[in-house]
């Protein structure tokens, strides 16, 4: 028998639908783990610190680092996030699946740290569409979407790193991919 996938890495450019199809999946299962992540990125309307993130000044996210307290951290377009190391080993070590959702340079740190970790990369559709999604947000100024999608292109040139792809055409289907990946139905 096959050992099961406890560590779950979804990556995928800004706007290709991460969160939308993690919170979908987590709604019928609840007990995947995901992670919550620091940021320096300030909240959006309805995000909720502990929630969503731990939204932490550069100070803040200064000693994180300093103290070895981030499994993996990252730049990406201006703001920096990382993942609270001991949340993510005390879960392992309970045996239950664990999802983080990062950004590419998170993915790679991951893969040399824990190279038993299954990397999922998800994909959009067709560029055009991750456009739409990203501008049909209306979360970020045009400034800022430049700069995310910029970063998508190199996020998309790198999808052969990755040990599985998912295309994001409809939340339901890949919802029910990741949790099969995960072995959780
Ligand atoms: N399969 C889909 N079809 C159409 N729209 C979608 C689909 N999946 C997500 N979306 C929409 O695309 C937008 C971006 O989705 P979402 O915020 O989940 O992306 P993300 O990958 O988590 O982005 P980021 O990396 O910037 O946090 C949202 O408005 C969401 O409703
Ligand atoms: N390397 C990491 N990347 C992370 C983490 N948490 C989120 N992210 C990624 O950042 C971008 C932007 O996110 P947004 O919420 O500002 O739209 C996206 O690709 C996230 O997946 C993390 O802890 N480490």
């Amino acid at each position: 028998m096959s050992e099961r996938p406890r560590l779950t890495v979804l990556s995928g450019p800004s706007g290709v639908g991460k969160s939308t199809v993690v919170a979908h999946m987590r709604k019928e299962h609840p007990e995947v783990w995901l992670s919550v992540s620091a940021t320096t990125r300030k909240p959006r309307p309805g995000e909720q610190h502990g929630v969503h993130y731990f939204f932490v000044t550069d100070d803040e996210m200064d000693k994180l680092i300093a103290n070895g307290e981030l499994l993996e951290w990252a730049e990406f377009a201006g703001n920096r996030y990382g993942t609270p190391r001991g949340a993510v080993l005390e879960r392992l070590e309970a045996g239950e699946p664990v999802l983080l959702e990062i950004d590419l340079q998170g993915a790679r740190q991951v893969r040399e740290s824990m190279p038993e970790a299954q990397l999922v990369f998800l994909a959009p559709p067709s560029w055009e569409e991750l456009v739409r999604r990203l501008t049909g947000r209306g979360t970020e100024p045009p400034e800022v979407i430049e700069r995310r999608l910029a970063a998508a292109k190199v996020e998309l040139a790198a999808e052969p790193e990755f040990d599985t792809t998912l295309v994001n055409t409809s939340v339901e289907d890949v919802a029910r991919e990741l949790l099969a990946l995960m072995d959780v139905v």
